[in-house]
C-alpha cells in the first residue's frame, strides 16, 4: 500500500486505525454504496488519502470541526482519526441526513474511539454554530456551501471545500452573490481537483 504524502508522518497506531476505518467501509458499501462501485479498487487513495490532506490545512488552534454531508465519513473521519493522533483537542461534528449513513458512521465513531458526535439530520437543521473549520467533499456547488458556511462557522472560521475541475467556474459563479477570500490548493490525487480554503465570507452587497 503506498501511504502518500498527507499520510507519511503518521504513527503505525493511526494507519491501523484507518486502515480499520477503510475496511469497515468496504465492508458496509456493499449494502448503503458508501462509495461508488468504480472507485473500490483505488479506495485507499481516491478517498482515505484524498480526505487526509484537509487534516494538514487546519490551523493549530483549531478545536470544532464540522463535516456536512459527510456520507461514509469522508473527509470528517479521516480527520479525525488524523486528529486522535496529532490534534487531540479537535472535537469533530459529523452531519449526514440519511439515516443507514449516519448509524454506519456512529459504528466507526465507536470502533475506533474518535471525538466525533454524528447528527443524523439535514444540515439546515443544524444548531451547533460556530465551528472553527467547516468541511464539506462532494456536496454542493460553491454558492449553496457558502450559504451553509455562514449559517456553521464563526465569524473568523475557516471552510475547506473539495472540488473537481469545475472549481473555477464555481467561484466566478459564487462572486455573484458573495464576497470572500480564498487560497487554492493542489490536490495530491487529482491534477484537475482543487481544495478551497475560503474564510471572511459576506453576502455580497450590490
Ligand atoms: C455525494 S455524497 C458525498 C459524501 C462524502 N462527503 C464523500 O465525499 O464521499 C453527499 C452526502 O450528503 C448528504 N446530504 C445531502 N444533502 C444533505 C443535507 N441537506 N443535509 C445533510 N446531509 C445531506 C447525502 O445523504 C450524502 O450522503
Amino acid at each position: 500500500m503506498e501511504l502518500g504524502a498527507p499520510l507519511r508522518d503518521v504513527s503505525r497506531e493511526t494507519i491501523d486505525r484507518l486502515e480499520h476505518y477503510q475496511s469497515l467501509l468496504l465492508k458496509w458499501t456493499d449494502k448503503i454504496n458508501l462509495i461508488a462501485p468504480s472507485t473500490i479498487s483505488t479506495s485507499w487513495e481516491r478517498h482515505v488519502v484524498d480526505s487526509a490532506q484537509i487534516f494538514h490545512l487546519l490551523s493549530s488552534g483549531s478545536t470544532k470541526l464540522t463535516d456536512i454531508g459527510s456520507g461514509g465519513g469522508l473527509p470528517g473521519i479521516v480527520v479525525a482519526i488524523l486528529a486522535k493522533e496529532k490534534m487531540p483537542l479537535l472535537q469533530s461534528v459529523l452531519v449526514e441526513s440519511d439515516q443507514r449513513k449516519a448509524v454506519f458512521l456512529r459504528t466507526v465513531v465507536r470502533e475506533l474511539g474518535l471525538s466525533v458526535s454524528v447528527k443524523a439530520d439535514r444540515i439546515e437543521n443544524v444548531t451547533e454554530t460556530g465551528a472553527d473549520v467547516l468541511t464539506a467533499r462532494a456536496l454542493a456547488p460553491l454558492p449553496k456551501l457558502l450559504s451553509y458556511a455562514v449559517q456553521l462557522l464563526k465569524p473568523d472560521g475557516i471552510a475547506l471545500f473539495q472540488k473537481g475541475r469545475t472549481f473555477e467556474d464555481e467561484i466566478s459563479q459564487a462572486r455573484d452573490a458573495w464576497d470572500f477570500s480564498i487560497d487554492l490548493y493542489p490536490s495530491h490525487t487529482d491534477q484537475e481537483a482543487r481544495i478551497l480554503q475560503i474564510k471572511d465570507i459576506r453576502r455580497a452587497t450590490k
